[in-house]
């Protein structure tokens, strides 16, 4: 309309906060959960007052970039996602645009981690502004309630010289059974993962056989993120060929995945997090028909929008999409639920850390994110729907503070208790 005025809600200013919680010893292909995860909660204070949370790594070299990131975020419309895209590729002028994950097994693209809490924290803001929940702004949610795996992992009782975390030791098929049986009884999951590549993967076959036993109506999935060879990654698909819904990351990287796939004809959809982790991924992944299914994760794809884009791209090369996740707190699980209401192709049971973090941590005030029947419920206040606890918060970021981890490193930690550990990397 002539002479109307758009008016915007700049960046008036950015708190970044890393906070530490409570991890159990979880373990995985690399060694074992350390006995605190690292994260971030970004804030994203507007010029009319409201501010936009988001969530993300608590690792040094990721809160450096986050807070390189903050002068040329300042003043920018946080309508005008674009220029919050712009602002982040500045503020890493041109520096490497691959960064490492947490475990060090691949590289993501540095820009669409950093750009990530940024995002969603604007888009909270959006949603704020205009009192429309994530998920209408991501184009409306297209299921009221999103489904979520349990999320197995073997697992000592207790991490070295400390207390027992109340689930027990899983290390063998009977602990497995006995962990999922109680994060089924407790939060209702309709699905279930294994994180395997920690034990030979016989011993992971009969683990999965037993969950079936248990669940014979649930799908099933294992992971041993690339611990084993293509060979081993083709006879243990063989075997479980009708009894997992996928495998996920048998064997490391494209060729080696497109090997496994060629070899097994479409008899086991195969699923990664690993070899497909940005957009540049994808059309080697496709030429070669490497991997069935993506697991996105907006923390690393960019954000929200990004990784409705990348829905799309699956959809368009008849590729399935699942969630993957990492030990997380309920800004993320709010996040996480948005995107995969409002991304209709996105309906594998997500994957979700959330039963291995304690009730009584976290950084949102309680009572939102509930679990019923293995789903979470959309929020439907506005923005994320979640409220930050500051106490909390306050909390949380003295735990970082004393905690004295500032990276993620499941191997030495692993070689406190057996010096000689290697990872696992196709050692099977
Ligand atoms: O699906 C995956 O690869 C993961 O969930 C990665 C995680 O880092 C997992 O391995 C873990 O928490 O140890
Ligand atoms: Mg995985």
């Amino acid at each position: 309309m002539p002479g109307s005025t758009r008016s915007t809600s700049p960046v008036l200013d950015v708190t970044i906060t890393p906070v530490a919680f409570h991890d159990p010893a979880l373990l995985n292909n690399v060694g074992v959960h350390e006995p605190f995860a690292l994260r971030s909660v970004v804030e994203v204070r507007t010029g009319d007052g409201v501010v936009g949370l988001g969530e993300s790594y608590g690792d040094t070299e990721h809160l450096q970039r986050l807070h390189r990131a903050v002068p040329h975020l300042l003043g920018v419309d946080v309508f005008d996602l674009h220029a919050v895209g712009r602002a982040v590729a500045a503020s890493l002028g041109g520096a490497a645009s691959r960064a490492g994950d947490l475990l060090g097994q691949v590289v993501q693209d540095a820009a669409d981690r950093v750009l990530s809490p940024f995002e969603v924290a604007c888009l909270d803001a959006q949603g704020k502004l205009t009192g429309r929940p994530v998920s209408d702004l991501l184009g409306g949610a297209v299921r009221d309630e999103v489904a979520y795996s349990a999320y197995a992992f073997y697992k000592w009782a207790a991490h070295p010289g400390g207390e027992e975390d109340g689930w027990g030791a899983a290390l063998d098929p009977a602990g497995i059974v006995t962990q999922v049986r109680r994060m089924v009884d407790e939060h209702g999951f309709t699905a279930v993962k294994l994180k395997g590549g920690v034990f030979p993967p016989q011993e992971e076959v009969e683990a999965v056989r037993a969950l079936r036993a248990e669940f014979p109506d649930l799908p099933l999935r294992l992971d041993p993120n690339g611990a084993w060879t293509p060979d081993t990654s083709v006879r243990v698909a063989e075997e479980l060929d009708g009894v997992l819904e996928y495998l996920e990351d048998p064997t490391p990287g494209i060729p080696g995945m497109a090997e496994v796939s060629r070899r097994l004809e479409g008899r086991m959809p195969l699923a990664t997090n690993m070899c497909v982790v940005a957009f540049e991924d994808l059309p080697p992944a496709v030429a070669q028909d490497a991997v069935q299914v993506v697991l996105s994760d907006h923390h690393y794809w960019g954000g929200l929008r990004r990784t409705q884009d990348l829905g799309r791209i699956c959809e368009v090369f008849g590729l399935g999409l699942s969630m993957h996740s990492n030990s997380h707190l309920g800004i993320s699980l709010a996040a996480m639920t948005h995107l995969a209401a409002a991304t209709p192709n996105l309906d594998y049971a997500c994957d979700t850390h959330w039963p291995w973090k304690r009730a009584d941590e976290d950084v949102v005030v309680p009572g939102v994110l509930e679990f019923s029947g293995g789903a979470v419920r959309v929020p439907t206040g506005p923005g994320l729907g979640v409220e930050l606890d500051r106490d909390a918060l306050a909390r949380l970021h003295e735990q970082f503070e004393r905690c004295g981890l500032r990276a993620r490193d499941d191997t030495t930690y692993m070689r406190t208790v057996d010096p000689g550990f290697v990872p696992h990397r196709a050692a099977w």
